[in-house]
């Protein structure tokens, strides 16, 4: 499914937090945003998961405006994993996973046997189906955050957004968590998954993402393959570091090695 995000701003109290983006993440592409911190990607990603209603501009789902559509319609095509989630006080994991079946059921239906199979099924591919038992709040924050991805991909989406999703993950996790994603963006689900991703690991965002989007001060400043857009020069302009790089010797992927500028 392919997204498409259109002349998006986003103003509070008289600050403009997003300006006018344009970002295309075509069907099954793992796509990046990467940039400072405060640069407005939570705010970008937040109306691209409808936590938040632009104050001007589109994101479409295959042509369909995703702001008119039924909560429930939009959420069979699109999961999240915010940054910060508070709300899962006093649920089992297996309960938090079987959250992500609820747009597949109707109103008055019970989980099914099939909606437990999902979601075991998705607790496994996190690694986590040792916890199904477990209070979430009990968990670690990795495997809080492992849990979430569980429930995202319980959903069955078409199109992932994710913030951060590395956050609170030893790099053997981080490197689990982004290959499982690349995964099924690449198509091991039927149809594939587009995947859009905060990320602040430019080196990971360098090795997995097909395109990345720099923003800075809510506006993108780059866009395009990891190797044409993580240039020394973008580097020193936007994040204010010497950026030296380097080739990954076995995958070809560009990585970098920083120094502070100047
Ligand atoms: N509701 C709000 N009211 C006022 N300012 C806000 C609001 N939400 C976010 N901001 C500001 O907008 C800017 C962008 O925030 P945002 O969380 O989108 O950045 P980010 O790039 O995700 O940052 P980080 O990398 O630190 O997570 C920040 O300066 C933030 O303080």
């Amino acid at each position: 499914m392919k997204v498409d995000v259109d002349g998006l701003s986003v103003r509070i109290a008289g600050a403009h937090l997003v300006r006018d983006v344009t970002l295309r993440a075509g069907s099954g592409r793992l796509v990046g945003l990467v940039g400072p911190n405060g640069s407005g990607k939570s705010t970008l990603l937040r109306c691209v998961y409808r936590a938040l209603r632009p104050t001007a501009g589109t994101v479409r789902l295959d042509g369909e405006d995703l702001h008119a559509m039924a909560p429930r319609e939009g959420a069979r095509r699109l999961a999240a994993l915010p940054q910060e989630v508070v709300t899962e006080f006093g649920f089992t994991v297996a309960e938090v996973v079987a959250m992500g079946r609820l747009p597949h059921q109707r109103a008055s239906a019970r989980t099914s046997a099939a909606d437990r199979d999902h979601c075991a099924r998705a607790l496994d591919r996190v690694g986590a189906a040792h916890l199904a038992e477990r209070a979430f709040l009990s968990l670690s924050g990795g495997e809080k955050q492992r849990v979430l991805i569980a429930r995202a991909l319980a959903q069955e989406p078409k199109v992932l957004v994710l913030d951060e999703p590395t956050n609170h993950l030893d790099i053997a996790q981080q490197l689990e968590v982004l290959t499982l994603v690349r995964d099924r963006a690449a198509g091991d689900v039927p149809g594939g998954m587009t995947v859009l991703t905060a990320l602040h690991d430019l080196n990971l965002a360098a090795g997995y993402c097909d395109e990345l989007y720099v923003i800075a001060r809510g506006a993108i400043v780059a866009s395009g393959a990891p190797a044409d857009v993580l240039t020394p020069q973008l580097l020193a302009d936007v994040f204010g570091v010497r950026a030296h790089r380097v080739r990954h010797p076995e995958s070809g992927s560009v990585q970098l090695l920083f120094d502070r500028l100047g």
